[in-house]
């Protein structure tokens, strides 16, 4: 089995619902995110998947998310848009936009700081 991921980021400012603390007011972060797929096998360029295609489909969530209020997107009416709830968010889109391709989505990993992040895998 074949590992393979793509490091991006995206900046946007958030609140925290429901939360008691400094985390309830306007404020935003630049998060770095992950994105791991897996493959069981190579193509005959020897690749599990191009780099490209798989950064072409993380933009794309990453550009739905850039320099947003994540509290007003779709993607999270009545959801407090944690990291959590965010990383869960991309690794559905991602997950649906590479249908096509012989990979699976293991692992969407979401730093809200250098020293805090929250991971969704479907198991
Ligand atoms: N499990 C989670 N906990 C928290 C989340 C989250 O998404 N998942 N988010 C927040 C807030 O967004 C907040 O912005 C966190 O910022 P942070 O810099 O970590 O908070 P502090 O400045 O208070 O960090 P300290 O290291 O404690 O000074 C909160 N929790
Ligand atoms: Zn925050």
């Amino acid at each position: 089995m074949f590992h393979l991921s793509i490091i991006t980021s995206f900046a946007a400012a958030h609140n925290l619902l429901h939360y008691q603390g400094d985390c309830e007011n306007l404020h935003g972060h630049n998060w770095k995110v992950e994105v791991t797929v897996s493959a069981e096998g190579l193509d005959k360029s020897g690749l599990g998947i191009d780099f490209k295609i798989l950064k072409k489909h993380t933009r794309e969530v990453m550009n739905y998310l850039d320099h947003k209020y994540l509290n007003d997107l779709d993607a999270f009416t009545d959801i407090s848009p944690s990291s959590e709830q965010i990383a869960r968010f991309i690794f559905e889109q991602i997950e649906k936009s590479l249908q096509e391709y012989e990979v699976i989505v293991q692992k969407v990993t979401v730093w809200e700081s250098d020293n805090a992040y929250a991971a969704y895998t479907r198991s």
